[in-house]
């Protein structure tokens, strides 16, 4: 009855497919574009094969290849940096030839979500890459709380996606003067983002948001309970990812998360899904939060001092504007506050990567001191 075509799953012939590229290649509904195949066209010269992966796994991972979802060793691409691990997101290319399977490289990401793994070691844990769109799901449920829409419009800009604010649960605010009025608020403080009320429960605005979605890879970010499962499964039309339970317990007893972390959605666009993304935290996104406060930053500009800091200044640009009432002092709280958040972070960061020079010039050191004696040992003279 219904055609094959809008099965989920596919096995396409490698060999009538793998000279076709974008709109007909079979990874395109995966986001492969003609960018991506130029990019890897000196790993497809080495007989490599361009694949995205979907989930990694100690030492493992799961990447989906024109021949399907294979299994691959990620040796090659675990440097000390943890920011440049490969990650579910990830365009790879992978040595089929041998077993095991192995990922040879990965392309350079167009955007990268990543967090601090612990306030104590602040060091930077890779989420998701070549992200587009960085869905924030709040649910209308209870005060919107603005300042935490603009922590995670913060953090979506400093990936480089394009956040998009979802109002999850829109059925709960039945009086549409109510509604728009929400919107707008989130708008106001969200320059340059779109603000979208939907409910899962009744399909209002699900049209819109998987319009949006089908154009490119997109993550789901937002607090517990904001709703970012139940519109993953309205997106999937599946139960793939059981509301408020993905964790499942595997046969030795512990917890795992069974499903992929990257799934195709059937009207087009890709979801990525990452238990880490939820609950993120800030991680050096001063770029993110001076777009997110775009609307501060343009004031700022007419500031008669360069560096106003917009306290007692004279000339002030941003004071004037709250003065006039154009600015909530609320906005200007929120930036100041996130900026100093941004910087307790960015001065840890330093701190770690002296650390690290440090280690890494001790080691050459080393190196060159063995190297002389080496060659004092007689071989080269
Ligand atoms: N009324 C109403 N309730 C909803 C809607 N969407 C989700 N909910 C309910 O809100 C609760 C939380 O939804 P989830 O989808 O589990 O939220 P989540 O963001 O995935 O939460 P975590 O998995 O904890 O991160 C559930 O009880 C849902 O049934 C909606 O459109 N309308
Ligand atoms: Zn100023």
């Amino acid at each position: 009855m219904s055609s094959s075509s809008s099965s989920v799953s596919f096995s396409a012939s490698a060999a009538s497919v793998s000279a076709a590229s974008g709109a007909g290649h079979p990874l395109a509904r995966y986001g492969w574009d003609s960018a991506w195949e130029a990019e890897f066209a000196p790993y497809a010269a080495d007989g490599y094969v361009p694949g995205r992966v979907v989930r990694v796994d100690r030492g493992q991972c799961d990447v989906v290849t024109a021949e399907g979802v294979v299994r691959a060793d990620t040796a090659f691409v675990t440097p000390h940096d943890p920011l440049r691990v490969v990650c579910t997101g990830d365009w790879a290319a992978v040595d089929t030839g041998g077993t095991p399977r192995y990922v040879r490289a990965c392309l350079r990401r167009r955007t990268a979500f990543v967090r601090s793994t612990s306030s104590q070691r602040s060091e930077g844990q890779i989420l998701a890459a070549n992200v587009d769109h960085a869905v924030v799901a709040v649910a209308l449920t209870g005060e919107l709380d603005l300042g935490r829409i603009e922590r995670f419009l913060a953090l979506a800009w400093e990936s480089g996606a394009q956040p998009l604010v979802v109002l999850t649960k829109a059925d709960l605010v039945p009086d549409p003067v109510v509604l728009g009025h929400l919107v707008q608020d989130v708008e106001a403080g969200a320059p340059g983002v779109r603000v979208l009320a939907v409910s899962s429960a009744t399909g209002e605005g699900m049209g819109a948001l998987a319009e949006i979605v089908a154009g490119g890879t997109s993550v789901l970010l937002g607090v517990s309970g904001a709703g970012k499962s139940t519109l993953a499964n309205a997106l999937l039309g599946t139960d793939t990812m059981a509301v408020g339970a993905i964790r499942e317990v595997d046969g030795k007893g512990r917890h795992t998360t069974t499903t992929r972390n990257l799934l195709v959605l059937p009207g087009g666009g890709v979801l990525i899904d990452t238990p880490g993304l939820r609950g993120v935290g800030l991680w050096d996104a001063g770029h993110g939060v001076g777009r997110t406060f775009a609307e501060i930053e343009e004031l700022a500009g007419e500031c008669r001092f360069h560096d106003c800091a917009h306290r007692t200044e004279p000339g002030c640009a941003v004071l004037a504007a709250i003065d006039a009432g154009e600015l909530p002092e609320r906005r200007l709280d929120s930036y100041r506050k996130l900026q100093r958040e941004n910087q307790r972070i960015v001065a840890k960061t330093d701190a770690r990567l002296r650390t690290e020079i440090l280690k890494d010039w001790k080691r050459t050191v080393a190196a060159s001191r063995e190297a002389t004696a080496i060659k004092r040992g007689g071989r080269t003279r």
